[in-house]
């Protein structure tokens, strides 16, 4: 499978419940344990090829911790994680090298450097020049070197950053300080990224430009798991959903069958840490589905 980045018009929504690929990416199992605290408990997800997976539930479900466990950021107290089907050791350096890159949910770009210089850091796992080629900066480190910068400018161009690529990452507005973190992740050459919360803190038309770049990424051949907190944008961009309720899996399905599921509902009315009301988180969840329901879909 190709994970290059292509210029291509806006990508559109498969329209299809799974893309029936292959599996990509195979957690099974994976629980998270702080002390008496557990915050992932037996998650189970499955993601194929080309699949746009998202991944939603209550403030404090164990989303994050779900992502960093994937990720090898933690290393989960029981379970496994497979990509491509590898069973992946819980190491950032070795899952990144391995096909899986992410986003943070609290951006965490080099303020100090350039869009570009942030592109060309998440390269370099893909680069082979050791210390030594870099010391002595011979031809092989020149060409790699040019290659790495090519490649990030074309990233750039890619999240739609084209023009700022000498602009320092902490002068970036917040939407494009988002989308520069997504060309850094891509830098990597990810069969799956996986992305935390990639809308928040945009503006309704970045979110809609978010939800495009997305797409694309799909487009060119990488599975997407997205933790999103905006449900409209989840259940318009994916083709599965899992829902997470207090550290387990709750739903799990196409966005019709998981936005119609009382239970999803429920654990959002029923969270604590949701102060919107009752009617509010109403319209946010089951707006779709009000509405396919009136045009009789
Ligand atoms: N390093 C940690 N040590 C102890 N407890 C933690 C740690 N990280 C997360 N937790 C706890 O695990 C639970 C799940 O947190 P997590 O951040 O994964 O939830 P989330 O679904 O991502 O929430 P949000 O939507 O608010 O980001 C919470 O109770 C949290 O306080």
């Amino acid at each position: 499978m190709s994970t290059r980045v292509d210029e291509r018009p806006g990508g559109q929504p498969s329209g299809a419940p799974s893309p029936g690929g292959a599996v990509l990416l195979e957690a099974r199992g994976v629980t998270m344990r702080f002390g008496g605290l557990t915050a992932v408990n037996q998650v189970d997800m499955v993601v194929h090829e080309g699949e746009i997976m998202g991944l939603i539930g209550p403030n404090g479900a164990g989303k994050t911790t779900f992502f960093n466990c994937l990720t090898g950021l933690y290393k989960p107290t029981e379970g496994r994680v497979v990509l491509a089907g590898k069973e992946i050791p819980p190491r950032p350096g070795l899952v990144v090298k391995e096909g899986m890159a992410r986003t943070f949910q609290n951006i965490r770009l080099f303020g100090n450097m350039t869009a570009l210089e942030n592109v060309m850091v998440g390269r370099f796992c893909r680069t082979s020049a050791g210390p030594l080629t870099s010391i002595v900066r011979g031809p092989k480190y020149r060409r790699e070197e040019r290659e790495t910068r090519e490649r990030a400018q074309e990233l750039l161009e890619f999240v739609g950053l084209g023009g700022s690529t000498e602009l320092l990452a902490r002068n970036l507005p917040y939407g494009d300080q988002r989308r520069l973190e997504i060309a850094r992740a891509l830098a990597t050459d990810p069969k799956v990224v996986l992305l935390d919360e990639p809308t928040a803190g945009m503006n309704p038309r970045e979110t809609e430009q978010a939800q495009e770049l997305i797409f694309r990424i799909r487009d060119n051949g990488m599975a997407v798991v997205v933790i999103e907190h905006d449900m409209r944008f989840i259940f318009t961009l994916c083709d599965r959903v899992l829902c997470l309720v207090r550290g387990e899996a709750l739903v799990e399905g196409a966005p019709s069958v998981v936005q119609s599921d009382p239970r999803v509902i429920e654990a959002y009315i029923g969270s604590p840490d949701v102060d919107e009301s009752d009617e509010e988180l109403d319209a946010e969840i089951g707006s779709e589905l009000h509405t396919e329901r009136e045009e009789g879909r």
